[in-house]
């Protein structure tokens, strides 16, 4: 194959830490390389290096046989390197046409002449976007698609993808994958950064590994198997938990009775115990979150009526909602102007309730934020240093602490694992089964089904607006959600998931 990148002991640093100690390895045209690492293994800040948005104390990179040393993103993107970042920097009012062509030397062509081209780019590419729909009102899975696109309008011949596919539902992750696959039929090659080893297995050609500071191993991905990876990884056995079954007790906390939001959601009933965790899944638009957002204050209902602890309650807000000892983990932060320490952070939720008075809360409350770092292994070497600072998997998992730390009777948890690591991602269910033995009910909303199967006491499917179904854990699999969710499209033996297992299972690249 034709060798189009290689790195050379690349040394990187954050305020002095050290964090690539010497990576090395290269890539080929047509390839795709999977990275994995540990939350704060450095990935990230590895493909800052390669994006000229950091950069290195030492090393060599070469592109297409030249120096390559890229000191910006747009000397990267000169060079022929794009990246999509883990967060996507779209403009929500933005058309779809403008978004895959912005900061391409197209860019300040009329609309109609853009529209044109992103019409003819998405037919070739054959995916179903409509180049006049403000990005604002994709969903995620397609506002990964518009970046995918810009990466073809950039006519990158190295694309770096960093966990792009986080959160995705499986399906849309089949999608993405042919794309992928597509472009790298057409010659380009890609750095896939996931944390779903699954994924990774059946999109890359070779896996490299990234621990400490260095590039482990480089595996062969049809020749290893998912344990393997996890091992390596890890460095120990992942743990194996059982999945919850009966509830230690039945008082109702929460219940929902005929309640509908505009035209997102009509008519949903249920009710969630004291101390269970409560599954809410669904495809794009099902109104999943749109419940969610109408259970901690953020959505106003239409009709309905939603009782806490026996009591009905009337969400305007989510103050509101805080007051009724509701806690909402939102998919993503709207605050993007603040960056709090990251023991600000860790203190909030236990600041609206206690309040720190003394010097000795004081202490008491630092040592807390000391322990929720050691145990959910945040890597960091100053608890006073702003959020800004953590890497995306870490300041997820601050996030999530800030939550199960503010003394909740219900919280509510929307993609609670995003970008966290596996060796977290057992941390944090041992947490949610140490909050539920405390009676916090949970409502866990999201689109991983094994973690809906594997930590959940029951499971709602939403469909088209309704909850179609309330599956008991001892019930279900993976196969039975999918099949409430699709409804008859499932019947059909037409739908996108179904497709998908075939493609992620059969189609490993050869
Ligand atoms: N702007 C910054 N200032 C100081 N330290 C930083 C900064 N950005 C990252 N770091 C540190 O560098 C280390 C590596 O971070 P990086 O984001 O590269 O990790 P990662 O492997 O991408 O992790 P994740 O899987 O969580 O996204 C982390 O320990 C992080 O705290």
């Amino acid at each position: 194959m034709d060798l189009l990148l290689h790195v050379d002991d690349i040394r990187a640093s954050h305020d002095q830490r050290r964090i690539l100690r010497g990576v090395g390895f290269s890539l080929h045209r047509g390839e795709i390389l999977g990275l994995i690492g540990t939350n704060g293994a450095g990935k990230t800040t590895l493909m800052d290096v390669l994006t000229g948005s950091h950069l290195p104390n030492g090393g060599r990179m070469s592109l297409a046989g030249e120096n390559f040393n890229p000191d910006s993103l747009e000397a990267a993107q000169a060079c022929g390197v794009g990246l999509i970042p883990q967060n996507f920097r779209l403009d929500p009012e933005q058309t779809v046409a403008k978004a895959i062509f912005r900061r391409t030397f197209q860019a300040a062509k009329p609309h109609p002449e853009l529209r044109a081209q992103a019409a003819k780019l998405i037919a070739e590419v054959g995916v179903d976007l409509d180049p006049d729909a403000k990005v604002g009102v994709l969903v995620r899975a397609e506002q990964a698609l518009v970046e995918v696109l810009r990466m073809v309008a950039e006519e990158a011949q190295l694309v770096i993808m960093d966990e792009v596919a986080a959160s995705l539902p499986d399906h849309d992750v089949a999608v993405l994958h042919k794309v992928l696959r597509m472009l790298t039929g057409q010659g380009r090659a890609i750095i896939y950064i996931t944390h779903r080893l699954d994924e990774v297995r059946s999109i890359a050609h070779r896996i490299a590994v990234l621990r400490e500071g260095v590039v482990h191993r480089i595996l062969d991905a049809s020749q290893c198997t998912v344990e393997e990876l996890a091992l390596l990884l890890l460095q120990k056995e992942p743990e194996s938990s059982d999945r919850p079954n009966g509830l230690l007790e039945d008082q109702e906390v929460l219940r929902v009775v005929n309640l509908s939001v505009a035209e997102d959601i009509r008519d949903v009933t249920f009710t969630v115990a004291k101390g269970e965790i409560f599954g809410l899944v669904g495809t794009h638009r099902s109104g999943t979150y749109a419940l969610v957002e109408a259970l901690a204050g953020v959505r106003a209902m239409t009709c309905g009526e939603i009782h806490v602890n026996g009591e009905q309650v009337d969400l305007q807000s989510e103050t509101d909602a805080r007051h009724r000892k509701i806690g909402f983990l939102p998919d993503s932060d709207h605050n993007f102007h603040e960056d709090p320490s990251i023991a600000e952070e860790l203190q909030q939720g236990r600041n609206r309730q206690a309040g720190a008075s003394s010097v000795e809360d004081e202490v008491s409350q630092l040592r807390g934020v000391i322990d929720v770092v050691q145990q959910m292994r945040i890597k960091t070497g100053n608890i006073q240093g702003t959020m800004s600072t953590l890497s995306g998997g870490d300041h997820q998992k601050v996030r999530l602490a800030r939550w199960m730390a503010a003394e909740c009777d219900i919280l509510i948890l929307s993609h609670p694992s995003r970008g966290i690591d596996i060796g977290a991602k057992e941390i944090v269910y041992r947490m949610l089964r140490e909050l539920c033995e405390t009676g916090v009910a949970i409502i866990l909303h999201s689109s991983d089904l094994s973690e809906l199967v594997g930590w959940c006491h029951r499971i709602g499917v939403m469909r088209d607006g309704e909850l179609v179904s309330i599956e008991a854990n001892a019930n279900t699999n993976e196969d039975v959600l999918v099949h409430h969710m699709l409804g008859d499209k499932f019947a059909s033996g037409n739908s996108p998931a179904r497709r998908s297992k075939g493609v992620t299972d059969t189609l490993l690249p050869g």
